[in-house]
């Protein structure tokens, strides 16, 4: 359904995307990954004709995004990362003003607004003012209206950026359900970890190149890395024997040893074998995506810088509500 290959993009002396491509398939939720200026709201604004590309190819739904506008447009929905509701309109109506928009045929309309505000849980609340609903419930609104109609791809940029976590967690509840009522392929740019592990695959972004790209599962494995952190009374005796016994150089962490393995299930039973009376607690640490970035990079997502641009854009969204 989205076919990228070697897109790029330059605004002046920033080169934001690097000649980046992969391959969308039907009904799969493909997330790209990364800290802020990365390339991805860029990349998304490429594949919905928002912005022209200096280099590649792209298609949606077999659709040149530079030669066949129309169809692309056509052919998806997208969720934007700043809010583009008229708050002064009803949830119905601005179902309806974008039916029109989008010239659903008219006999259609009603009964695509009450689907879709059904699928939203918002059926309740149609005849209400936009301004009085809450953050999520504009989200949901939003991809009512992303999805009324009927595309094939629905874009998402930063679907949920300054939500709390349980609406956060609702969000991908219904969109997980779209996807799975309606078979619809969704692309997605988020700095969210949890978000990036519901994708069926990742796309991991850094100035403007994919790093990486496979399933959350088969990225995490990649870096071969469990980490088991023991305590012990008896840390020095503990270290040497790990280091002697099996050829791994435990860090020393204040009072926690921890231990990187390939698989941590496998390995702690003889861990066990050779030292249990030694060990007094033990943890064990899947790798996060967080930490398959660090590897790649050297550097963290930028979790702070993140939060601080979901905060301007939370006050922006109050401001615009007043
Ligand atoms: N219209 C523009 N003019 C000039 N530079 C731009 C423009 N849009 C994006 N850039 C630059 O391109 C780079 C990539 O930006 P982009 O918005 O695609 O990143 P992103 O990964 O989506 O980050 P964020 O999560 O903050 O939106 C950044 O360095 C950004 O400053």
């Amino acid at each position: 359904m989205i076919h990228v290959d070697s897109l790029k993009k330059s605004f002046g002396a920033t080169e934001a995307v690097k000649g980046i491509s992969f391959d969308v398939e039907k009904g799969e939720i493909f997330g790209l990954l990364g800290p802020n200026g990365a390339g991805k709201s860029t990349t998304i604004k490429i594949l919905v004709t928002l912005l022209k590309s200096d280099g590649g190819d792209a298609a949606i739904n077999h659709h040149d995004v530079q030669k066949e506008q129309n169809q692309v447009r056509k052919s998806v929905g997208i969720i934007f990362q700043d809010p583009s509701l008229d708050d002064r309109l009803t949830a119905w109506e601005n179902l309806y003003f974008h039916s029109k928009l989008y010239h659903v045929p008219a006999k259609e309309i009603e009964g695509r607004i009450g689907a879709s505000l059904e699928l939203v849980g918002l059926s309740e609340r149609k005849k209400d003012l936009v301004y009085t609903f809450s953050g999520g419930m504009k989200r949901r609104l939003e991809i009512a209206r992303g999805i009324i109609h009927t595309p094939q791809v629905l874009f998402l940029d930063e679907p949920t950026i300054g939500l709390d976590p349980q609406t956060r967690k609702y969000i991908w509840q219904y969109l997980v359900s779209l996807r799975d009522k309606q078979d619809l392929t969704m692309l997605l740019t988020t700095h969210y970890m949890e978000e990036a592990e519901i994708c069926d695959r990742v796309a991991i972004m850094d100035h403007g190149e994919i790093i990486a790209l496979d399933t959350p599962e088969n990225l995490k494995k990649s870096i071969q890395s469990d980490i088991i952190t023991l305590v012990s009374d008896h840390q020095e005796e503990l270290f040497e024997l790990i280091e002697e016994k099996f050829g791994i150089t435990p860090d020393r962490d204040g009072d926690f040893l921890k231990v990187p393995v390939p698989d941590g299930k496998t390995f702690l039973p003889h861990l066990f074998e050779a030292a249990g009376g030694r060990i007094t607690s033990v943890d064990l640490k899947k790798p996060s995506l967080e930490d398959v970035f660090i590897k790649l990079t050297g550097r963290k997502i930028r979790e702070e810088e993140a939060s601080s641009t979901d905060r301007m854009r939370v006050s922006v969204r109050r401001r615009k509500k007043r």
